[in-house]
């Protein structure tokens, strides 16, 4: 991608003297080995849980090659705006509590592909964690690119200061994944970046007609390796054939949209056990 296809990034002011980072109580990377395994999925259903239980959130995509968040949480018109302060985050229509930045937000066209060489990569992740002005939150959970790349390594280097709580790494239950999610837990001891624990997605499947849950794949993987590394392990989330569709969907709420999928309630004891693991209550 060019520079110019990306809108005119705002100029955040030169003297800031207070870090964002430092209003910010928790900080949170969902990483997983492997694409595709659900990890924006599970950032999203996380930060609205959060957001439930009372919680200020701020939720920053650095996956600058392929950003879902917008879509995610159903702002893929949206545009950053620049304040005195920095990048003002985009608020989600229905609570000033939930707020997300993403690399989407910049791009001209949602379509357009991001293809930087690791140095502006690393740029680009040292602003948008140093610029945006989030305010006071209680979360910041950052969505990291698949695997262990240059940006994990500038994301981590870049928080060393603010004492990140740690990860949730995320996989799903087939062996190719979770050879992929070994490595993952491998570089945040080499990085020492403490692992709040492992979600498998993906493990078994809702029935559409009877709501019933039953293995169309093996489970129990991501739990095992939880086991084999010594790390806690968060839960389990089945296929919910109806997610695509609810993410999709026109009108309503992305709140609304998520909490009528059938994983929103694995999601509640997810969320609780990474509270508790950030010394935190809901
Ligand atoms: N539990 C689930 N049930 C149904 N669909 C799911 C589930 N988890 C993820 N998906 C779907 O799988 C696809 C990939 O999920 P997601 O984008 O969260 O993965 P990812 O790991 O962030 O991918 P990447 O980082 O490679 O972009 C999405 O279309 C998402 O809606
Ligand atoms: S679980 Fe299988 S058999 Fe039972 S209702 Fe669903 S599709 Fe039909």
């Amino acid at each position: 991608m060019t520079d110019s296809s990306l809108n005119a990034a705002p100029t955040p002011p030169p003297d800031q003297d207070v870090s964002h980072l430092s209003k910010v109580k928790h900080i949170v990377l969902v990483l997983s080995g492997k694409g595709g395994v659900g990890k924006s999925t599970v950032t999203t259903e996380l930060a609205l849980s959060l957001v439930q239980m009372g919680k200020r959130v701020g939720v920053l995509d650095v996956d600058l090659t392929g950003p879902s968040i917008p879509k995610f949480f159903g702002l893929q018109d949206h545009k950053v705006h620049q304040a005195s302060t920095g990048w003002v985050p985009v608020y989600t229509n229905e609570s000033k509590s939930l707020a997300v930045m993403s690399l989407g937000f910049l791009l001209q066209n949602k379509d357009d592909a991001v293809i930087w060489r690791g140095p502006k990569k690393t740029a680009m992740i040292k602003q948008f964690l140093e610029d945006v002005a989030w305010g006071e939150l209680d979360y910041l959970l950052i969505d990291t690119p698949p695997g262990t790349s240059d940006e994990h390594l500038s994301v981590v280097e870049n928080l060393r200061e603010y004492k990140p709580d740690g990860a949730v790494i995320v996989t799903t239950p087939q062996a190719v994944a979770l050879a992929d999610v070994r490595k993952e837990l491998n570089f945040c001891r080499k990085v020492k970046l403490p692992i709040l624990g492992v979600v498998e997605n993906m493990s078994g499947f809702i029935c559409p007609h009877c709501q019933d849950c039953s293995d169309i794949f093996s489970k129990g993987g991501g739990e095992a390796m939880a086991t084999e590394f010594g790390v806690d392990f968060l839960g389990r989330v089945p296929i919910d054939p109806n997610l695509s569709t609810l993410i999709e969907k026109e009108g309503g709420t992305f709140s609304t949209r998520f909490a009528e999928s059938g994983i929103a309630p694995m999601f509640r004891d997810i969320t609780s056990a990474v509270i508790s693991k950030c010394g935190d209550s809901a």
